[in-house]
């Protein structure tokens, strides 16, 4: 990674200028800004769960990697004008239950935010997704911290033994992560950017209302991974959320009143 990497969002402008640009994300959601629109389409996901390959621990987060080589795992409805890919799953979380998500709602920060990374493939490649202002599309998802966790959970929290430490990988298959979602798909949605460098603005954001249900153990088993390599001193893997950016003149629409 590059040298300056571990310097926090507030430097990133110096090597990616666009960080300080008018679509960064994350923001605050908050009712008074949010604009109901009866002409939003409900969403839906499909997802193959033989799409599942690996997780991995890549020094920032925990991923799962899809195989989005064709239309196999796919987001579409909602905002979007066509399918979406699948291609990665990865968390944002705290170092303690009382914060961790990206965005925040009305002043409420979640204990953790799961972002599902989705590319439009009338672009070649997601690289050059990356580059167009409808390239992809993002369900974010808070994680909200309870007594009674939702199982669906587990079955990512068990592998995290086996990545503990920043390039570690292992497989993961026969997944479908719409386990993960919560009953409802009210949503928000807004045009933003990617929360870590290079900030490209290329990021339909569907923001769902209804949290999923974690336990503060774990959250805890999140927070045990670790940012550094194997035999490197332990560097805990936490509180990897980007602080809120303005707003400036962006509609956030409601598809429930
Ligand atoms: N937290 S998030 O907004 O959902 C987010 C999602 C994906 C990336 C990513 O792919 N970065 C690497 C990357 C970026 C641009 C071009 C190629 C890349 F590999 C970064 C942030
Ligand atoms: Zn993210």
């Amino acid at each position: 990674a590059p040298h300056w990497s571990h310097l926090g969002p507030d430097h990133w402008y110096k090597n990616y200028p666009i960080a300080k640009g008018r679509r960064q994300s994350p923001i605050e959601i908050n009712n008074k800004d949010v604009h109901y629109d009866r002409s939003l389409l409900p969403w839906f996901a499909s997802y193959d769960p033989g799409a599942a390959k690996t997780i991995l621990n890549n020094g920032k987060t925990c991923r799962v990697v899809f195989d989005d080589s064709f239309d196999r795992s796919v987001l579409r409805g909602g905002p979007l004008p066509g399918v979406y890919r699948l291609r990665q799953l990865h968390f944002h979380w705290g170092s303690s239950d009382d914060h961790g998500s990206e965005h925040v709602v009305n002043g409420v920060r979640y204990a953790g935010e799961l972002h599902l990374l989705h590319w439009n493939p009338k672009y070649s490649n997601y690289l050059d997704a990356v580059r167009r202002a409808d390239g992809i599309a993002v369900l974010a998802i808070f994680l909200q911290v309870r007594k009674t966790p939702k199982p669906e959970m587990k079955r990512i929290l068990e592998e995290i033994n086996a990545i503990k430490t920043k390039g570690k990988e292992a497989p993961f298959t026969n997944f479908d992560p719409s386990i993960l979602f919560p009953k409802s798909h009210d949503y928000w949605t807004y045009h933003g950017s990617f929360t870590t460098p290079p900030c490209e603005e290329c990021i339909t954001w569907i923001v769902l209302r209804e949290p999923i249900i974690v336990s503060s153990d774990q959250m805890a088993k999140l927070r045990s991974l670790s940012k550094n390599a194997e035999n490197e001193p332990v560097l805990p893997l936490v509180d990897n959320w980007r602080p809120t950016q303005p707003r400036y003149f962006r509609m956030v629409s409601a598809s429930f009143l």
